[in-house]
């Protein structure tokens, strides 16, 4: 709504004073600062200066720790108001351009004045008069903006709920301190400024949605009753902006007892994180633990000495190999039944089983010397007793190992010294061969401490290869649960003793191994997680989700994903691409986090797309997640045949070239596979100079035209997308459905969709 000339005046007149406050006390706060930071190091370098050292009296000794004590508390207290003011200087500088971007006009029930509240990035008082210039977009009050249009509203505060009306919306665009827009919202918030924001070009990175959040999107980044939101959103619909909004809002709302690293994101991979890195640097806060969990379990097992496959090769075997080849089908079961609810309850079973016997040591040796045998440790474990747990127990062998090693130390030390003195090649006076001595053994023995301390002398890998040679054993654990062993596990077992005698483990043997190695170690929990957020949820399985649970006792957590993504196996093998299928897969999440308070929220909106792309990605999952595009317009996504393969590069390569004179920034082709990718590139290399090649090792990709494999492409996004081949001899099967639909959904603007011979059947549903 367009905003008469006279109170467009008065808001331009507004943004300059506010700003010239803001100046005022940019000024003051660098005073500030380079004041404390000269006084810190002043003080620092006065400490020994200020205090008397008199050692000969006691009292004067005393006095002297009082002194130091009482130097070291100012310098202490001046670090930290010269952190604070720093801290305050950055917060202003980052704002002072654009100070806030909205304002709501709210009567509070029972008050006769209508209280103006502009909201920005972060607060603002005015020195003078204590007014809030600017509220916080995460205080209380400010949810009225994203929640509800004007009229009647409520706002929770953590005391109560205040009601009252919303007598006004309004949204500026500021740049370089002068007011540039102003306009007034009605029903959702600035369709105009909401228009504005998803026509733009997408760059590397992600950026913070900060001032057009969606009532639902702020339902889950300010939601803190539930202890697990699963959060369902369609493509494009802003899960993972919501996380990222999410953690400021938390780190804002409990900034007293919650920093950064009480919180964990897992991402799918580190190019994603990469992407999304400068999100919460543009919101203010400091950004957080953000991993995947492919390196947590590269770190948690890099001590075994086993080749560990990551999730990509083993997603790139799935889509590369065929049902007729045996060793793929027995692979496909194996998944299927290590990523399942069942196989977790034989690992804990397997668990309590070894409190009574049956954990595997292995000798310490030194060289052939053998110091304490496998037996030892076992006998020696469990005469412990058994109501202890076994961390208590470890731990005490731990000792117990350590202990034993000190004393072997000595002996070595002692032969290390009668050696020097025989052997004359060692000159030196007797203390100083008593030091060498001692250095050499120590030296010799810190390595088996190293190992016994980190407990690398239970066997857990034989332990876990145990379940695999031992089908009674695998059986009677499953007892436990009255399941029966899977109708292949015979092929299961062979496939996966072969696999770990040769040590390699497969990824989706990873999970339960750190799980098993967690509960017989005793290590399993991490008690500081307090918000453990997962985005692209559908790709963990159940048994992932079970161990996050174990693993984080005292964590909430969000889980955001889209079901309809689901592209790795276990997924693919327990959904359907019908409704149906989706919705049990993802039911799976709630029933394992069940005793828990759980909140299900769906987006179904997708701001990423244009209508047309989203129209033409639904048609690939008929009767899938409904997906509503926002109301933007583009051109048809285009689909055309090439005769060969030839004329397919030509084609691609003048689609990516014609998309980037035209003005896109990004330009993907997307390719199914990583063989395939590495093909495509080989032909449109010479054609497409500068085309950049992204590989599952690629930290970081800059604009320009780029190819990369489908499932690389997840969470990412790109001004246009060029399929390289959707042919049906490329994307026929059920299993290539919802990467196909990955892919599709990647682009905002543009969908170029080339093929060989038949096109793909997913495209042939209306
Ligand atoms: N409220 C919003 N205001 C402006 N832009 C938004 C909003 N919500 C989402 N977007 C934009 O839509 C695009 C998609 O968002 P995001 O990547 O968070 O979605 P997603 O649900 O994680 O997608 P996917 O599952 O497909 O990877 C991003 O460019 C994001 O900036």
């Amino acid at each position: 709504m367009p905003i008469e000339n006279e109170e467009r005046e008065r808001e331009t007149q507004r943004v300059a004073s506010v700003r010239a406050n803001i100046q005022q006390r940019i000024e003051e706060l660098r005073q500030t600062v380079d004041e404390r930071r000269s006084e810190a190091t002043a003080i620092g370098r006065s400490f020994w200066d200020d205090i008397s050292v008199n050692a000969d009296n006691a009292d004067d000794l005393i006095e002297t720790a009082a002194s130091m004590a009482q130097q070291e508390h100012v310098l202490q207290g001046q670090e930290r108001s010269y952190r604070l003011a720093q801290d305050a200087l950055r917060k202003l500088q980052r704002v002072v351009d654009a100070p806030y971007f909205s304002r709501i006009d709210f009567k509070e029930r029972g008050e006769q004045e209508r209280e103006k509240i502009y909201i920005g990035l972060t607060s603002f008082i005015d020195a003078k008069t204590d007014e809030i210039l600017i509220y916080d977009w995460r205080a209380p009050i400010a949810s009225l903006f994203y929640d509800y249009p004007p009229g009647p509203a409520t706002y929770r505060t953590p005391e109560m709920d205040v009601s009252g009306e919303l007598m006004l919306k309004r949204q500026y665009i500021i740049k370089a301190g002068v007011l540039q827009d102003v306009f007034d919202t009605g029903i959702s918030i600035g369709d105009e400024m909401l228009q504005q924001m998803l026509s733009r070009s997408a760059d590397e990175k992600m950026h913070s949605i900060v001032t057009t959040i969606q009532r639902e999107q702020n339902q889950i980044i300010r939601d803190d009753r539930h202890k697990v939101l699963v959060v369902q959103g369609a493509a494009g619909s802003g899960k993972t902006s919501v996380a990222l909004q999410r953690i400021a809002y938390l780190l804002y709302k409990y900034r007293t007892t919650l920093s950064a690293d009480n919180m964990i994101l897992f991402s799918p991979n580190s190019l994603f994180s990469d992407y999304v890195s400068h999100v919460l640097p543009e919101l203010g806060e400091a950004t957080m633990q953000q991993t995947t969990f492919q390196d947590y379990l590269t770190h948690k097992l890099s001590d075994m000495g086993l080749t560990l496959e990551d999730p990509y090769d083993q997603l790139e075997f799935i889509l590369t190999g065929t049902d007729q080849d045996p060793a793929y089908a027995a692979r496909l079961q194996s998944i299927h039944y290590k990523t399942s609810a069942a196989f977790l309850s034989v690992i804990e079973a397997y668990g309590e089983k070894l409190k009574n016997g049956g954990i595997r040591f292995l000798d310490l040796s030194v060289g052939k010397k053998v110091l304490i045998t496998a037996d030892e440790l076992s006998e020696r474990f469990y005469s412990k007793s058994s109501i202890l747990a076994l961390g208590e127990r470890m731990e005490q062998l731990s000792e117990w190992m350590l202990e034993k090693l000190d004393e072997f130390q000595a002996d070595v030390q002692k032969r290390f010294y009668r050696k020097m003195v025989r052997e004359p090649k060692y000159l030196g006076t007797e203390p100083e061969m008593k030091k060498m001595s001692k250095v050499k053994a120590h030296k010799a023995i810190a390595p088996l401490k190293e190992k016994a301390r980190k407990l690398a002398y239970v066997d857990v890998l034989g332990m876990y290869q145990d379940l695999y040679t031992n089908s009674e054993l695998h059986q009677e654990l499953m007892h436990h649960s009255e399941q029966r062993l899977p109708a292949a596990w015979d092929t299961i077992s062979t496939f996966t003793a072969d696999a770990l005698a040769g040590g390699m483990l497969h990824y989706e043997d990873a999970t339960p191994l750190v799980y098993l190695k967690g509960l017989v170690e005793g290590q399993l929990r991490v008690g500081t997680i307090r918000y453990c957020l997962v985005d692209e949820a559908q790709d963990y399985s159940p048994f992932h989700y079970a161990y996050l649970k174990k693993l984080f006792p005292r964590a909430r957590f969000t889980l955001l994903g889209d079901w309809n993504q689901g592209i790795f196996t276990h997924a693919n093998a327990s959904s359907s691409t019908d409704g149906e299928g989706q919705t049990s897969e993802y039911s799976s999440i709630s029933e394992l986090m069940k005793e828990d308070e759980t909140e299900t929220i769906r987006l179904v909106k997708s701001y990423r797309s244009t209508r047309e792309i989203v129209d033409f990605a639904s048609r690939v999952l008929p009767g899938g997640e409904p997906i509503e595009p926002f109301s933007r317009s583009g051109e048809a996504p285009r689909v055309l045949r090439a005769a060969d393969e030839t004329e397919l590069s030509r084609l691609v390569a003048e689609a990516a070239k014609a998309r980037r004179d035209g003005g896109a920034s990004s330009v993907a082709i997307i390719c199914k596979t990583e063989r395939e990718t590495r093909s495509a590139h080989d032909s449109l290399k010479p054609l497409l100079p500068g085309l950049a090649r992204i590989t599952k090792e690629t930290l970081h990709y800059e604009a320009g035209v780029m190819i990369l494999p489908a499932y690389l492409a997840k969470g990412l996004e790109f001004d246009a997308v060029i399929l390289y081949d959707a042919g049906a001899a490329v994307y026929a099967e059920a299993k290539e459905r919802k990467l196909f639909y990955t892919a599709c959904t990647r682009a905002l603007h543009h969908l170029d969709v080339f093929y060989l011979g038949e096109l793909t059947p997913f495209l042939l549903n209306k």
